[in-house]
């Protein structure tokens, strides 16, 4: 397939541990990191470090730093650390409508408040990222990521929005078309919208997100939109680590060890977050990766109730104990 695949940015998920998960089956063309609070990055908050942690291997060049916040300054100081790191660009989220994020005028905020103000912000983040790109280098990617806007959004408004943005240099573009208030679980997202961008905007990446999560859904989107140059890929990445292999036709074929796999994931977050974050981010994983089994719910629960990581290891072995047709599995 001649199209690009992505890992989302999800926050409590698309960290290190998680890409290393992705990556033992040969990895995606591009890693969303969870998004940075800009003015938390800024203070040095205690705890920073950990968002922005790679282990420098390879892959690390395929990342992409997304940041939120809710004002113009601080996110294009945040844009400028954030590009002297390893990766491919910044994003700036323009789509998150989870209420914690949207009511304080962060995500998908940017999408509704007057349109000056958002291109003042895009103008300032490019204008950091150009001038951090030292002895001739090429800046920073800048790419940003949408959804459709309000419930009442119009076509016109939300193209004038798109122009804007392609004008001020945004290098991509990323569409989870829904709007604001659709939820995962309603209609599908209208991909249709996505193939408008393709069309508009030849000179630039568009990248389709939301509901792929196997092959079957995976053309269907590309049959809405054929033109799009990737797909984000989120929930179903948490749920199945391997599944840019298995639409990529690259799986091997032997069986995998679920138990080995996840305790590896554990560890990896032992690694690479800090004590304080480890009941999150297993509950986070956990609650998708379960979903695997053929007692999901109960496995589900026995994980989110984990004390801690060493009485994580200990459910997982239980679980395997009881279920051991389960842990070595065709995926
Ligand atoms: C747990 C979780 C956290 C998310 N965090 C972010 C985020 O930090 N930034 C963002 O732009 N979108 C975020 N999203 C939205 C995803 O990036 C993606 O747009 C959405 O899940 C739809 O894609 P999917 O159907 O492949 O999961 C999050 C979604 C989930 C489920």
């Amino acid at each position: 397939m001649d199209k690009k695949f992505l890992l989302a940015p999800m926050a409590t998920l698309s960290h290190e541990a998680f890409r290393r998960s992705v990556q033992k089956f040969g990895g995606c063309d591009e890693y969303f990191n969870e998004m940075i609070n800009a003015p938390s990055l800024l203070h040095k908050g205690r705890f920073e470090k950990f968002y922005t942690l790679t282990g420098d291997t390879p892959e690390s060049q395929k990342l992409v730093w997304q940041i939120t916040g809710t004002t113009a300054e601080p996110m294009a100081q945040a844009a400028q650390i954030l590009s002297e790191l390893p990766g491919i660009g910044i994003d700036i989220n323009m789509g998150c409508s989870a209420p914690q994020i949207a009511n304080t005028g962060a995500g998908i905020s940017w999408m509704l408040k007057p349109v000056a103000e958002t291109q003042n912000l895009v103008r300032k983040v490019k204008s950091a990222l150009e001038n951090c790109a030292k002895d001739g280098k090429t800046p920073s990617r800048l790419s940003v990521k949408l959804r459709l806007g309000a419930d009442n959004f119009t076509e016109s408004g939300f193209f004038s929005f798109t122009d804007m943005l392609v004008s001020e240099g945004v290098q991509q573009l990323t569409l989870h078309p829904r709007t604001q208030k659709e939820k995962f679980a309603r209609a599908l997202p209208r991909y249709e919208y996505a193939e408008k961008l393709s069309l508009r905007y030849p000179q630039i990446p568009i990248i389709v997100n939301g509901e792929i999560k196997d092959k079957k859904s995976l053309d269907y989107a590309l049959k809405c939109a054929p033109h799009v140059n990737g797909v984000m890929i989120g929930r179903a990445a948490a749920s199945q680590p391997w599944i840019f292999a298995k639409l990529k036709g690259i799986l091997p074929e032997e069986k995998l060890d679920m138990l080995n796999f996840a305790l590896d994931f554990i560890s990896d977050v032992e690694k690479f977050q800090p004590p304080e974050f480890f009941q999150t981010r297993l509950q986070r994983f956990f609650a998708y990766y379960c979903q695997n089994f053929s007692f999901a719910g109960y496995f589900k629960t026995q994980m989110l109730n984990a004390k801690n990581n060493e009485d994580a290891r200990e459910r997982l072995f239980q679980y395997f104990e009881k279920c051991p047709e389960d842990r070595l599995k065709k995926i």
